[in-house]
């Protein structure tokens, strides 16, 4: 069997679901990844110490928030409705049915509408759509719900254009990172990143001399790219990233379903030139979590992410789903169909004179 270079990345909401993906034949992925927007800094800290022990030669992506708004830890879970009148804010109201951000987010709305008339807020990579009113007071902003769905703590809230660019880590990051370093299979992935200090200022904090800074430029960082944002920033961001990855939940909900298309026909030839590796991440599976089984529309994206030349994929929904049995089956169909869309693979395959043909196709359009 040839060697599958397509790396998977699996993220876990726990150790359990790290020792059933580990005691399983054929399912073990190249790298876990932990979401810190859904632990507490000790719960990190815990689940790394028992990581460590099982597994620490299995480097662990460290998912933190960057940028990127959330609904507070205290949203209640609601199902809200279309046409129904809810408002956002930063603590509950009485007799209010309410969206809760932070503060800030709610000052950022308030701004936002009253410069633009319309604005969309997406929860969830869109399965709530609110339309935002004009604002009457600087406690909340009022909103109808456009598509009704089921609102869950820390689902992420979209704005589009997204309003917030930083510099520099947030005090909650900076936590994490103090935090987790220490741990020597750490890597880091910072979520929403539009400026090269973002990554900079990452690095920094973690230092040259922490457990976990075992690469050439010190610690493992993997920015994502889940906004709009031009060649020559995406370019700057490769620059100083050991790895991208490209986030299509939230880039979908930035930039629209349309929009996204448009962005994602250019982004895969500009890609081989930014000098670093490209990761697909965001609903690469997503049927698996709930039907077990993939479309083959997923099946045939995955075989054009090899030959686009992604290095690999994050696989979110498809490994934190409540059935082991389907988050088992996603890995393990990763592997089986990037390995056999590899060139190599294909050779011997009965599709070898397709592969040979397709060949002579490739060198012919270059002629021309
Ligand atoms: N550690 C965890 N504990 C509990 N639930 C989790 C955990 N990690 C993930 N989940 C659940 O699985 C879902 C998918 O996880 P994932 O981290 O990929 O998505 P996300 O919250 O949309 O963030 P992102 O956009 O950064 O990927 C989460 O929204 C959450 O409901
Ligand atoms: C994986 C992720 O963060 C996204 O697709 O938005």
């Amino acid at each position: 069997m040839s060697a599958n270079p397509f790396t998977i990345i699996a993220t876990v909401p726990n150790m359990e679901r790290v020792e059933a993906i580990l005691g399983a034949e054929g399912a073990r992925p190249d790298y876990f990844r932990l979401n810190l927007s859904h632990c507490t800094v000790q719960q990190a800290v815990d689940f790394l110490t028992a990581y460590n022990q099982r597994c620490g030669d299995i480097p662990i992506f460290l998912d933190l928030q960057g940028s990127k708004i959330r609904l507070l830890r205290e949203q209640p879970t609601i199902t809200v409705n279309a046409g129904e009148e809810v408002v956002v804010c930063s603590a509950p109201i009485a007799g209010k049915t309410c969206l809760l951000v932070d503060a800030q987010v709610v000052r950022t709305c308030i701004e936002a509408c009253g410069t633009h008339p319309s604005i969309t807020a997406l929860i969830d990579d869109g399965k709530v759509e609110l339309r935002l009113l004009h604002p009457t007071s600087d406690a909340f902003v009022p909103a109808t719900v456009v598509r009704g769905g089921k609102v869950l703590p820390r689902k992420g809230f979209n704005l589009s254009p997204h309003p917030i660019c930083l510099t520099t880590l947030t005090t909650v990051d900076h936590e994490f990172v103090v935090k987790t370093r220490v741990f020597p299979c750490v890597r880091y992935a910072l979520s929403f990143v539009s400026d090269p200090r973002e990554i900079v200022a990452l690095r920094e904090t973690v230092g040259r001399d922490a457990p976990c800074s075992r690469h050439a430029r010190g610690c493992f960082v993997a920015a994502k790219l889940e906004r709009a944002l031009s060649v020559a920033e995406t370019r700057a961001l490769g620059a100083v990233s050991d790895e991208m990855w490209l986030c299509r939940g939230d880039m979908g909900s930035q930039l629209g379903l349309p929009g996204l298309a448009q962005f994602y026909r250019a982004f895969v030839h500009v890609m081989p030139s930014f000098g670093c590796p490209v990761i697909l991440a965001g609903e690469v599976l997503d049927h698996m979590p709930m039907a077990g089984i993939s479309t083959r529309s997923e099946v045939c994206h995955l075989a054009d992410a090899v030959e686009r030349g992604y290095t690999g994929c994050v696989l979110s929904n498809e490994t934190v789903c409540p059935s082991t049995d389907n988050a088992l089956a996603a890995i393990r169909l990763v592997r089986a169909v990037t390995a056999a869309a590899q060139a190599d693979r294909i050779v011997g395959s009965p599709f070898g004179d397709w592969w040979a043909e397709a060949q002579r196709a490739l060198a012919e359009a270059k002629k021309h």
